[in-house]
């Protein structure tokens, strides 16, 4: 049977990228979506945003929503300190399974949890389960019409402290009307929006920052 695109992508980091090398992983996932096959990683434009936000809070805690073949999570887990736990929820299993590969080729399994099942499963199973608290940064690239109700089910679950950050991806392509329009019209958010582009395209997307205010 034919080999799917995220088992492409794969073979691309192993045969490129050097084992333990996140960044090493993470040109190698860029080139082939350039040079190869486009994949929907947030990619290389939009993930230097991520990385300047994420570097900026130093998180302990982070969620991020929608794993996909691993490459923000590697652009994540590589900037965090080791003491510090990655969750990454994924729906798809065959996108789990590679995405799983992927994240241990950049040599960073040791501060990544991957969870395979819905957000709105696991979301309220996050103290219980892993012991969280609150999330001191949260990472949206999910299904986009599960954007909302998950901010919503995380509020609702106690999951967001006074400064917790949400970074949403795609808030234009394909776009979030809804949670865009409510993050920038809560009274609990300062949210600001960061103009990018649509991954390895010239088409406007952006990230979305939203400190939540308690
Ligand atoms: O559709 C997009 N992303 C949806 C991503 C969805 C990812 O999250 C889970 S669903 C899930 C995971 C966890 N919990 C519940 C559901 C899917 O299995 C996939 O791995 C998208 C599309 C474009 N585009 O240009 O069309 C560009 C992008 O950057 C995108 O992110
Ligand atoms: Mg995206």
């Amino acid at each position: 049977t034919r080999s799917t695109r995220p088992q492409r992508l794969l073979n691309a980091v192993r045969k490129h990228a050097t084992r333990g090398d996140p960044q090493s992983v993470i040109s190698a996932i860029d080139h082939f979506c350039r040079h190869s096959e486009w994949a929907m990683n947030i990619g290389d434009e939009k993930g230097s945003i991520l990385d300047s936000v994420v570097s900026e809070l130093n998180p302990e805690k982070v969620l991020e929503l929608g794993t996909y073949c691993g490459y923000s999570t590697v652009r994540i887990a590589r900037l965090l300190p080791p003491g510090a736990r990655l969750i990454t929820l994924e729906f798809n299993a065959d996108y789990a399974a590679i995405a799983r590969q992927v994240i241990a080729w950049a040599g960073l399994e040791d501060r990544v949890q991957l969870v395979e099942g819905a957000s709105e499963d696991w979301i309220p199973r996050m103290k219980e389960h892993f012991g969280i608290e609150t999330f001191d940064f949260v990472f949206l690239d999910h299904w986009k019409d599960r954007y909302l109700p998950d901010t919503k089910l995380m509020e609702d679950c106690g999951l967001l402290r006074k400064g917790t950050v949400l970074l949403a991806d795609n808030v234009i392509c394909p776009g979030v009307p809804d949670y865009l329009q409510y993050v920038r019209n809560s009274l609990s958010y300062k949210s600001c929006y960061f103009k990018s582009h649509l991954e390895y395209t010239k088409a406007e997307d952006g990230l979305e920052k939203s400190v939540f205010l308690g």
